[in-house]
């Protein structure tokens, strides 16, 4: 304890106390960056070139956090946000920057975790592809249920808390989304359903999940329930088919366990067909409750594009699709290669994967369920698969390092790497190219406007 206070009164700024900083840089979460004689304090809604006032929150031995008071110079790129709950929800961390702003923002963060992580010094990192309008584009909406004296209500946690606010509209979310989410609530609302609450581990309603195919207008409405039976189900189902235009699927999920993890594995369909059919450059996908699912469709027609750009195809090579999710970007390479393996590891998004290929009527696509670090060794050795094209997009945790090594083993000429987490990419890449992938030019692209997201393909080609 002693020692601690001895670090905070060497810091060059105390708590409480007001300074005026210049902002020199934004971290990967948004906030600005100031140095203080060396020591850094990170400034949350300042951006890059302000001169602030800012009074200090909280003070560690290396660095502190202050927040906000008065911005003495602006930047050009500060913009008034648009949405009246920005800084409560903490779903969007740009919306105080102009979107020029952020695409420069986010082609700095790749090119950062470039030199940083991976000490790629001379590596070109293009300007960030953006959206026309960077508003309205999320086409799945994940919305908390809680109780309020006046009855259920739908929004989302007040940033870093699990109290759940009331909203019934989100400007990054698609139109269709937000309707179906309220209509469903007052739904529920009319036929007396409870709101679970985490602290007792009573009440039924956790959460409503909407998803929007923007190309055939089709919804699917998932309820996520703390119990087994949605009590009055029918006359629910009923009112929400008549009053949800679009609806096409309603599907139960059951979560009864005492966790922040959204959906519990058992899930069945209540009403309705159990996909909805979305297309992406002229390629169509049937979408179940709980398979993964871009959830921007205009930029995954931008990103698929430069993945299927990144991997040069003539129509004759034989490619994996590792963490496939609904074979996605597998039935785009295979409209150009000989043969597409693909694989994930959830059991539905490979049901649906198999499904999507016939639907598309493309017969030279195989698909597995499993980890792909465990698959891919699998089908070198005992099937003697040799794909010339490698292609991954891993969650945000990266590849595993012994996939990392499994594609290495394979010797593809080229390794396509898809990314949603540029310091994962880093390191992946880092490693493939110490065993001779050396990496192209990085193209970020941006998924997730309003947000610090940023996604990003690069080609590693074999050199030795
Ligand atoms: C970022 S998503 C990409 C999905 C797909 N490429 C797309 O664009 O829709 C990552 C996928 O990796 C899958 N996944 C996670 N860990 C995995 C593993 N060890 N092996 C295979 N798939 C995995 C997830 O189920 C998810 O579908």
């Amino acid at each position: 304890m002693a020692a601690k206070k001895a670090d905070e009164a060497n810091t060059p700024v105390q708590k409480n106390q007001y300074v005026n900083v210049r902002i020199e840089d934004l971290t990967h979460e948004g906030a600005g960056v100031a140095k203080v004689q060396g020591y850094t304090l990170f400034v949350p809604y300042a951006l890059p070139g302000e001169n602030v006032q800012v009074k200090v929150t909280k003070t560690k031995k290396n660095f502190g956090f202050a927040r906000l008071i008065e911005v003495t110079s602006e930047s050009r790129h500060r913009v008034e946000p648009p949405c009246p709950i920005y800084k409560r929800c903490g779903g969007c961390q740009l919306q105080h920057m102009s979107y020029e702003g952020q695409l420069h923002a986010k082609q700095k963060q790749v090119q950062d975790a470039m030199k940083k992580i991976a000490g790629f010094e001379e590596i070109n990192v293009h300007p960030t592809l953006g959206m026309t309008s960077p508003w309205r584009y999320r086409n799945k909406a994940q919305v908390p249920v809680g109780e309020s004296s006046d009855g259920l209500i739908a929004g989302f946690y007040q940033k870093g808390t699990h109290d759940i606010i009331d909203m019934d509209s989100c400007i990054i979310q698609a139109a269709p989304n937000d309707e179906a989410v309220q209509i469903t609530k007052n739904i529920l609302d009319e036929h007396g359903i409870s709101a679970y609450d985490e602290t007792t581990g009573r009440g039924l309603i956790r959460h409503v999940v909407a998803r929007y195919a923007a190309t055939t207008e089709q919804l699917m409405i998932v309820l996520v329930l703390n119990g087994k039976e949605l009590p009055r189900e029918e006359k629910i189902l009923n009112a929400m088919e008549d009053r949800i235009p679009g609806l096409a699927s309603i599907v139960q999920n059951v979560n009864t366990a005492k966790t922040n993890v959204v959906f519990g594995d058992q899930t069945t369909v209540l009403w309705g067909e159990p996909y909805i059919y979305d297309e992406i450059n002229g390629v169509q996908f049937a979408i179940s409750a709980r398979s993964f699912y871009q959830v921007n469709p205009m930029q995954t027609e931008v990103l698929y594009k430069e993945a299927l750009h990144a991997a040069q195809l003539t129509g004759t090579e034989t490619v994996i699709d590792a963490y496939c999710g609904i074979g996605t970007i597998s039935l785009f390479l295979a409209e150009k290669a000989a043969h597409v393996y693909g694989v994930d590891v959830v059991d539905p998004a490979i049901a649906d994967a198999t499904r999507n290929a016939k639907l598309n009527g493309l017969t030279n696509v195989d698909f597995a369920v499993g980890e792909a670090e465990n698959v891919m060794p699998f089908w070198h050795a005992a099937l003697g698969i040799q794909p010339d094209v490698i292609v991954v997009d891993p969650p945000r945790k990266g590849c595993d390092e012994k996939l990392l090594d499994a594609m290495v083993k394979m010797q593809p000429k080229r390794i396509v790497y898809v990314s949603c987490n540029p310091a994962t990419l880093a390191r992946d890449m880092a490693r493939l190219a110490e065993a001779g992938y050396k990496p192209k030019d990085v193209q970020p692209v941006d998924m997730f406007p309003q947000t610090v997201h940023v996604e990003s393909v690069v080609a590693l080609e074999k050199t030795v």
